[in-house]
């Protein structure tokens, strides 16, 4: 007999782990009667949520994402925050294992009471695997962590996803030889709330703030409008420790401005809406995947819309077609 919902809750809001890390694996899961459990856990939970600083933490693999999180974390437990460690990153379902949030990466803030480390949920597409990263920060949140740092990789659309759930999205750059722009797309450097330049320590802390102040001169470019916030663009040394404190000032600088524009909440309202049309459209192609007759006519069309003998016009309208089919059919479904 698997534990009611309420209990798991309940376990949950006391702080204990075994409790948080089921309460994590159920809202992971994809499978329907997981969903309906994860919803019903959600919702009990749903009074404690919210009240987390969300973070998000970008940067090219060997950027130090993971040194920066163990030194950035433990010295917020000093300061007496609870420390939750979250990430999303989808090629780890091609590797088949995690790489983002592997424990040993993080040495201290694993062994720390105060810090909950999770690595990033497996799945097959990143709308799936944010869904979950998404729903486990919530539960961390209901668990009284204060602080929730959502970890991903330097490439493609997982920092999209990122900064759809955070508040203060920071981007972790290297100094490099030459072109101190080059590996780090525009798109990034849009989102990014923050800019740290790590490794800013030994024979490269000259190299790192030159690429600082190129990083900077780089975004008044991109936004010539003088009334735009700047990210401010830091140093700083993971290893050591240096320019951490002013990194972690920048993020709450960048919340209390948030705050005093009243943004913090116009964000989260507008991470909401989306998030619903999200959840609406990867509910939406899950279930025209499982739908029977969808089924059955994609292993008739497929070969010809390979080969162009059917539109992919035509294609998508017969699977629309079919899944209608079958909802009218079944409209418990
Ligand atoms: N000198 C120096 N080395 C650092 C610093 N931060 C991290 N490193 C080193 O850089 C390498 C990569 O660091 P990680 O923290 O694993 O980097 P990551 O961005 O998590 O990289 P992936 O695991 O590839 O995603 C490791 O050898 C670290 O010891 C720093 O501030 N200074």
């Amino acid at each position: 007999m698997p534990e009611s919902v309420a209990d798991l809750a309940r376990g949950v809001r006391e702080r204990s782990r075994a409790h948080i890390a089921r309460a994590i694996t159920l809202v992971e899961s994809s499978r329907p009667d997981h969903r309906e459990r994860a919803r019903e856990l959600l919702a009990l939970l749903a009074p404690d949520t919210g009240q987390g600083m969300r973070v998000g933490i970008s940067g090219i693999p060997g950027a130090g994402k993971s040194t920066f999180i163990d030194a950035l974390g433990t010295r917020l437990i000093e300061r007496g925050h609870r420390v939750a460690v979250v990430a999303v990153d989808p090629s780890s379902a091609r590797t088949g294992g995690s790489v983002l949030g592997d424990r040993t990466r993080m040495a201290q803030l694993t062994a720390s009471e105060d810090a909950f480390v999770r690595p990033s949920p497996s799945g097959a597409h990143l709308g799936g695997v944010a869904r979950a990263t998404r729903e486990g920060m919530l539960v961390l949140e209901a668990a009284g962590f204060d602080v929730v740092l959502v970890e991903t990789v330097g490439v493609g659309q997982s920092e999209v996803a990122v900064a759809e759930m955070v508040d203060t999205f920071l981007l972790l750059a290297l100094a490099r030889g030459g072109d101190q722009l080059q590996g780090i797309k525009r798109g990034i450097l849009e989102m990014a709330d923050v800019i740290a330049v790590n490794k800013a320590d030994g024979e490269h802390a000259g190299d790192a703030r030159v690429a600082a102040r190129e990083l900077s001169g780089a975004m008044r470019l991109m936004n010539s409008d003088p009334d735009a916030r700047r990210p401010p663009v830091l140093t700083c040394s993971a290893q050591t420790g240096d320019g951490l404190d002013e990194v972690w000032e920048a993020v709450l600088e960048h919340r209390r401005w948030l705050e005093s524009q009243g943004s913090l909440h116009a964000r989260r309202a507008e991470q909401q809406r989306e998030w619903m049309w999200a959840m609406v459209d990867s509910e939406l192609r899950d279930a025209v995947r499982r739908s029977p007759r969808v089924r059955e006519l994609l292993a008739e069309i497929t070969p010809g819309v390979r080969t162009g003998s059917v539109s992919a016009v035509d294609g998508a309208a017969r699977i629309i077609a079919a899944f209608g089919a079958d909802l009218a059919q079944r409209p418990g479904e």
